[in-house]
């Protein structure tokens, strides 16, 4: 068996999106994987078939890559599959009979479908789309003879939000809601109106008798500005206006109607002036105007989905848990009973955050099911234990030699709170040898680490490094209060966390002091290049991955901005308040850095935009301190295609390689 390799990242696969079909009986999921010619993520459509025990009986390819097929549903008998593919580069919505196999084309669209949904009789489809709107040009230009070479156009805005990390720059135009008629392919628009009138990602659902849809959207023209805001809506499915169910400042969403249709239970929760909004369940009659009571308080975890239990007598929320997924059933008086489904994990696969696949019906629950060791199968859980297992790594993972991952917890050095992490250990770990210590700081902040295997963490340790990651306070899965631990205070007590966690890691004999190394993505990048500043003399060497620098830059020019300003920040602008900003950022701290640092960032990079890494590349460089910048053409914050995602790690382990004393 070999250590994991770089271009094992082209061998491995990963199972994502679950979805169980009515019936409880059958099951389908994406298979993912990294083409290294295309240098591209593909997506296989398979089909698990179950017994009555939830045993696995046999799996099939539905879909191939080609298609790449996503956001596939079951009709609701079961006997078809809904998925928006993509043909000649273009997306288009297709029904796969399961008959006979063949996948049909149904329409023709001109952007692309989402968050499908079946009518109960299985005769329409819902869909949010976005209805484009002519771009705004520049008058008097004369006309463009035929064949011409002109320079591109011009992007011309007058929107806040005018790039989206990963989507790219925007298009005028606004989200609407449609249906779509399977026999004939006539297609209705059920919304109207210059701004986003849904939140076309988000569940669209039908009441029981196939007459209105339920769905959610923030409709007014600030919407920009207003990240924390959507309610729910109902609109006639044959067409007329929509009628508001909820109107109150922040988060109604992701509703799901009882099955008798009278109640709804949704996620979100009320706006609030803090850093985080932790997403909750409620409960409300279907009505107008119907009161809401929060469901989740005594979990007290933020609620990633739910699905109504087939009685109607409770809730199944899958929800995060210091650095897991698990399942509750939530009664309808907020009664938590935890439901036994084990190792549901993340599909991040380049790092360790929870989160994951999910997918539940008639009893079955289907599951990203992560490891330690190589990325998420398919997991099957029935009354409370694993039913059915696909591991698509299994023969990868036989060749492979891995290091243990051992759970830590420590105090914090600012007030003795427990700070949950983990180490990974190289492969061939020898305690009577000293080795290199990498701490790896997550983003977010609001996110997680968790148990999991990650491309970044195996390359780390198959290099020798032992790696440390740990969820200091502003973490979620341990509270709402952990996760608001940084309101009017980032990077504040999250960093002596991180520390504590290296200090008491740093005490143990294997571990060589002389050879510390910090890193960090986003806001571990943020963490990073303040850990530096804060403790100058602790670490050998640091690498900041598209951090942010300034915060009232990021508050300008990031695609979230008025999320940080308004949460963030204190809701104080940075025109009112420029010290305050200051203050916060790790620029303040330019005259401590003496540490030598790397900086790698996508060049379209819209979230955290790279002209915040050029500013710390020209503090280091005028400063002298030893510095290198690595740009990712045409890479967004989630450091873009697969062989850029290596370039980051193998251009950190080559930066604390040079300076590791060796
Ligand atoms: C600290 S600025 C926000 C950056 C970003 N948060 C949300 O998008 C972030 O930290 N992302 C993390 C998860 C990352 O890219 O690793």
């Amino acid at each position: 068996a070999s250590a994991y390799e770089p271009a094992d990242l082209y061998r491995l696969a990963m199972v994502t999106d679950p979805v169980v079909a009515p019936d409880g009986r059958r099951v389908l999921y994406t298979r993912a994987s990294f083409d290294i010619s295309s240098d591209r993520r593909q997506n296989e459509l398979w089909l698990a078939t179950l017994d009555a025990e939830g045993r696995l009986l046999d799996q099939r390819l539905l879909v191939p890559a080609a298609t790449s097929a996503g956001g596939a549903v079951f009709s609701p008998d079961g006997s078809r599959i809904a998925f928006v593919g993509a043909v000649a580069g273009k997306p288009q919505l297709f029904i796969l009979a399961l008959a006979d196999g063949i996948a049909r084309p149904l329409g023709t669209q001109k952007t692309a479908p989402q968050s499908l949904a079946w009518s109960p009789d299985g005769s329409r489809i819902a869909f949010g789309a976005q209805v484009d709107a002519k771009p705004l040009e520049i008058g008097g230009m004369p006309a463009k003879p035929e064949g011409a070479t002109w320079a591109p156009a011009p992007r011309i805005t007058e929107e806040l939000v005018y790039r989206r990390d990963g989507a790219g720059w925007v298009t005028p135009g606004a989200a609407q809601l449609f249906v779509i008629e399977v026999a004939t392919a006539k297609t209705t628009q059920l919304t109207s109106g210059d701004t986003d009138q849904i939140n076309a990602g988000d569940r669209i659902e039908w009441t029981r008798d196939g007459r209105s849809l339920l769905f959610s959207a923030y409709r007014g023209a600030d919407a920009d500005l207003r990240a924390n805001d959507a309610d729910l809506w109902l609109v006639p499915a044959a067409g007329g206006a929509a009628t508001q169910l909820t109107s109150a400042p922040g988060i109604e969403a992701s509703a799901a109607l009882s099955p008798d249709g009278r109640r709804i239970a949704y996620i979100g929760g009320p706006d609030a002036p803090k850093f985080y909004a932790m997403p909750e369940l409620w409960l409300m009659d279907a009505k107008p105007g119907a009161g809401a009571v929060k469901l989740s308080a005594a979990l007290d975890r933020p609620i990633l989905a739910a699905e109504w239990a087939e009685d109607g007598r409770s809730v199944l929320a899958f929800y995060n848990d210091e650095g897991v997924t698990r399942v509750a059933r939530i009664g309808l008086d907020g009664r938590v009973q935890r439901v036994e489904v084990p190792r549901i994990g993340g599909t991040r696969l380049y790092l360790p955050s929870s989160g994951g696949g999910f997918g539940y019906a008639r009893g079955t629950f289907a599951y990203t099911s992560a490891f330690t060791d190589r990325p998420a199968g398919l997991g099957v859980a029935r009354g409370g234990r694993q039913t059915a297992a696909i591991d698509v790594n299994a023969g990868w993972a036989a060749g492979k030699r891995a290091g243990r991952l051992e759970e830590i917890n420590v105090k914090s050095r600012a007030d003795g709170r427990r700070v949950q992490g983990w180490l990974l250990y190289p492969p061939d770990f020898d305690p009577a040898k000293k080795y290199p210590l990498i701490l790896d700081i997550h983003g977010g902040p609001n996110t997680d680490y968790g148990p999991f295997f990650s491309v970044t963490h195996a390359l780390y340790a198959a290099r020798g490094f032992v790696v440390l990651f740990t969820n200091p306070r502003g973490s979620i899965g341990y509270g709402e209060a952990f996760a608001n631990a940084i309101t009017g205070a980032y990077p504040g007590q999250d960093h002596d966390d991180l520390m504590s966690a290296v200090d008491e890691v740093a005490k143990r004999p294997f571990v060589d002091g002389r050879n510390l190394f910090i890193t960090g993505g986003s806001g571990g990048g943020v963490l990073t290049l303040w850990g530096i500043g804060k403790e100058p003399d602790k670490f050998r060497a640091a690498a900041a991955l598209r951090p942010v620098t300034d915060w009232a830059l990021q508050t300008y020019i990031s695609d979230i901005g008025a999320v940080t300003w308004k949460y963030w920040l204190d809701g104080k602008a940075p025109w009112d308040d420029p010290v305050h900003y200051y203050n916060r950022s790790p620029v303040s701290l330019a005259a401590k850095w003496k540490t030598p640092t790397l900086l790698v960032t996508g060049e379209s990079d819209f979230r955290t935009p790279i002209a915040q890494t050029e500013q710390v590349y020209g503090a280091l460089k005028l400063r002298g301190v030893p510095a290198r910048m690595v740009r990712l053409p045409e890479a967004p914050h989630g450091m873009g295609r697969p062989s850029q995602w290596l370039q980051s790690n193998l251009a950190v382990i080559d930066w604390f390689e040079k300076w590791r004393v060796k």
